[in-house]
C-alpha cells in the first residue's frame, strides 16, 4: 500500500446515552487520495471525523495520523489536519479576512498575508474580504468555512458534507476547488449524501452503515465488481413466455409480457455486449420490439443494493 496518511484500527464510540456510533472501524487513508465516505443519516460519518479531529473521545481503538499516535502526539497531529464541519461556525459580525487570518493563528502558524490572499482568491472570496460574514449568502459562508480550514496549510483535510444545501453551480465550483487541492498534494476525506459527488471526485469510496465499514474500494473497482446494466425491451406484440434463445441471459418478462428486462453484466461492458447480442437474436427470431432503454448502474444503485442486501442478511 502506498504511504498511509491515516490509519484507524478497531475504532469504537459509544455515546453516553448508549448509542454505538462506531462499532470497530478499520480504515486506512492513502497520502494524496480523495476518499469519499458514504453512508445514510446516522451511519457514524461525523463521529468518525470527530474522532480524528479531536471533537469526539473514542471509547476504543487507535488512530495514527502521519505515523503518529494521535492520543499521544495530539498537538503536532492537529496542526496538520484541516476540518470543514457540517455546521457553519464563526463570528457572524467578523469580516472574512480577519476570520481566516485568525484561524491560521489558532494553529500556531506565523502570519502569512500572501497565503491568506491566495486562499481567499482561490475560493473567489477576495472581493468579499472586508465583508461581514453575516452579509454573505449561504454558499459564500460555506466557502469561508473552507478558507478557514485551509489557512494553516493542512496536509489532511476533512470535508463533512461540503456541498449540503448549496446549488449546483457552487457544488461544481467546490469540486474544482477540491481538485486543485489534490494537485497541491492535500489528502482529502469527504463525507457526502450525494453519490454523484463521490462518483465525480473520489479515487476510493468507503461505505459506512450503523458504525461499521461495509466496503472500501477504488471507485472503478466498485463499479466493475458491483455495476450492472439494465435494459428494457418494449415488446410488440407482447410475449407470454421467454423465447428459448434467452435462456443463457439474466432476463425476465414484466408488464404482462410487454417488456423483456435484462439485469446483469459486471460494469466492464459485458452487460452492453449481452444486450447487443440479445437485440440481434430477437431480430433474427422475429421477436418484435419497438423500444430499448438501457442504463448502467450508478454508485447510488450500488450503495442502495448494498444496504438492502445487509438488511436482508440480518
Ligand atoms: N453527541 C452525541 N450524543 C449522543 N448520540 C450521538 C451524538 N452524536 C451523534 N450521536 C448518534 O450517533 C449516531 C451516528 O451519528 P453521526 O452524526 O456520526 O452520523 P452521520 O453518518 O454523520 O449522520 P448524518 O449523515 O445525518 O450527518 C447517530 O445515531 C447519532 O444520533
Amino acid at each position: 500500500m502506498t504511504d498511509p496518511i491515516l490509519d484507524i484500527r478497531g475504532l469504537e464510540k459509544t455515546y453516553k446515552g448508549g448509542v454505538t456510533a462506531l462499532d470497530g472501524v478499520d480504515l486506512t487513508i492513502r497520502r494524496g487520495e480523495i476518499f469519499a465516505l458514504l453512508g445514510p443519516n446516522g451511519a457514524g460519518k461525523t463521529t468518525l471525523i470527530g474522532a480524528v479531529c479531536g471533537m469526539v473521545n473514542p471509547t476504543g481503538g487507535r488512530i495514527e495520523a502521519f505515523g503518529l499516535d494521535i492520543a499521544k502526539q495530539w498537538k503536532s497531529v492537529r496542526r496538520r489536519i484541516g476540518l470543514v464541519p457540517q455546521e457553519l461556525s464563526f463570528d457572524m459580525f467578523d469580516k472574512v479576512h480577519r476570520q481566516v487570518r485568525y484561524s491560521r493563528g489558532m494553529f500556531g502558524c506565523p502570519p502569512n498575508e500572501a497565503r491568506i490572499e491566495e486562499v481567499l482568491r482561490s475560493l473567489s472570496l477576495w472581493d468579499k474580504r472586508n465583508t461581514e460574514i453575516r452579509a454573505l449568502s449561504g454558499g459564500m459562508k460555506r466557502r469561508v468555512m473552507i478558507a478557514k480550514a485551509l489557512a494553516h496549510d493542512p496536509e489532511l483535510l476533512f470535508l463533512d458534507e461540503p456541498t449540503a444545501g448549496v446549488d449546483v453551480e457552487l457544488r461544481r465550483d467546490m469540486w474544482r476547488q477540491i481538485d486543485m487541492l489534490r494537485e497541491r498534494g492535500v489528502t482529502i476525506v469527504l463525507t457526502t449524501h450525494y453519490i454523484e459527488e463521490a462518483e465525480e471526485m473520489a479515487d476510493r469510496v468507503g461505505v459506512i452503515n450503523k458504525g461499521r465499514i461495509l466496503l472500501v474500494d477504488g471507485k472503478d473497482a466498485i463499479m466493475a465488481k458491483l455495476g450492472r446494466t439494465e435494459a428494457h425491451f418494449t415488446l410488440d406484440p407482447p410475449l407470454d413466455r421467454l423465447p428459448a434463445f434467452t435462456k443463457n441471459y439474466p432476463v425476465h418478462l414484466e408488464g404482462g409480457g410487454t417488456r423483456l428486462v435484462y439485469r446483469g453484466g459486471d460494469g466492464t461492458g459485458k452487460g452492453k455486449r449481452d444486450v447487443a447480442e440479445l437485440a440481434q437474436a430477437m431480430t433474427r427470431a422475429n421477436v418484435g420490439f419497438v423500444g430499448l432503454d438501457t442504463r448502467e448502474s450508478t454508485l447510488e444503485d450500488i450503495f442502495v443494493d448494498l444496504l438492502e442486501h445487509r438488511k436482508e442478511a440480518r
